[in-house]
């Protein structure tokens, strides 16, 4: 039901490989991704460095809490965010990364661009997460190219749009469901991402959902090596509907879990609107979305 999808066949531009993804993204909206740069070791390291920070020190974790900046950079707490305004904030804690530009850039400012914070503890946090995110986005600047191919787009398109990505490594620590919970309070609660696609990592605990066209939920899992991806607003906008969005939830449950999305995203000016229709800046579309789902960021909190 969710296409799995081989990496290096993709990047040879494999029939069977193309013709997969080519469902995947525009009848599913999810895809499993295996055979990458990334291989099972090196996500290991990266969720272990997130849960030695995550259990580790509370003073550790607010010394980098986001909530003090005009930016989504650093920890932030359970309840942090409200993906879903039908939904309580979602009891889940994160740590934001982000890309940094040189001092000159004239987007160099903007809050999308914002400095990391990054916690003294654990030793080597910094060079593995960054180590990681550089794969990352090498990874999925080259799934996004196969996917272009596979829907019969200009595989080159995307090549100049993402030099200055606003992309977002997360860290997303779910501990076992509280025992206050109830219908209305989530993991993380229903929602479609923000951006052009997301390469999640998860620790190999169950608990993703994803919801189907008949409105049905589906589970999906993924071991360390193997990627769950799927499509955000903006690829959905950008390929006039071609490409899906697809809504997917955390409930949790007994057991804890650990998972790593990068949010991939083009460059602040890049025009996402769908053929013919007028501009829609990327940028103004991610930090609309981070505005109405950051609680510190929200007007009047
Ligand atoms: O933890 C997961 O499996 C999904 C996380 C997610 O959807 C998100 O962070 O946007
Ligand atoms: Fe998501």
């Amino acid at each position: 039901m969710i296409p799995h999808i081989d990496a290096k066949a993709l990047s040879a531009r494999a029939p069977e490989a193309l013709s997969a993804t080519r469902h995947g993204a525009e009848e599913v909206g999810f895809l499993t991704l295996h055979n990458t740069a990334l291989d099972a070791e090196q996500v290991h390291a990266a969720l272990d460095a997130y849960r030695a920070f995550f259990k580790g020190d509370a003073a550790n974790k607010q010394a980098v809490n986001m909530d003090v900046t005009g930016s989504n950079r650093g920890w932030g707490g359970a309840g942090s965010e409200q993906v879903d305004p039908q939904a309580n904030p979602d009891y889940k804690e994160v740590f934001d990364c982000g890309v940094e530009l040189p001092a000159d850039d004239p987007f160099a400012r903007l809050p999308v661009y914002a400095p990391n914070q990054w916690p003294r503890e654990p030793a080597g946090f910094q060079t593995t997460i960054e180590t990681y995110f550089a794969q990352a986005r090498a990874i999925s600047l080259k799934l996004l190219q196969g996917i272009s191919a596979a829907i019969g787009a200009d595989p080159t398109f995307f090549a100049d749009k993402f030099t200055k990505p606003m992309a977002l490594l997360r860290g997303n620590y779910y501990p076992e469901r509280p025992a206050w919970a109830g219908d209305r309070d989530f993991g993380i609660a229903a929602h479609t991402d923000y951006g052009c696609l997301t390469l999640l990592a998860t620790d190999g605990q169950p608990g993703l959902e994803v919801q189907l066209r008949d409105g049905t939920w589906a589970p999906v899992q993924a071991d360390p090596g193997t990627f769950i991806i799927n499509f955000g607003e903006m690829l959905e906008m950008w390929t006039g509907g071609q490409v899906r969005a697809t809504p997917h939830r955390v409930i949790g449950g007994a057991q804890e879990r650990l998972s790593i999305p990068l949010f991939f995203n083009p460059a602040f000016d890049t025009n996402v609107a769908p053929p013919e229709a007028p501009p829609i800046e990327a940028g103004e579309h991610l930090s609309r979305r981070y505005m109405e789902t950051y609680s510190h960021l929200q007007d009047g909190s």
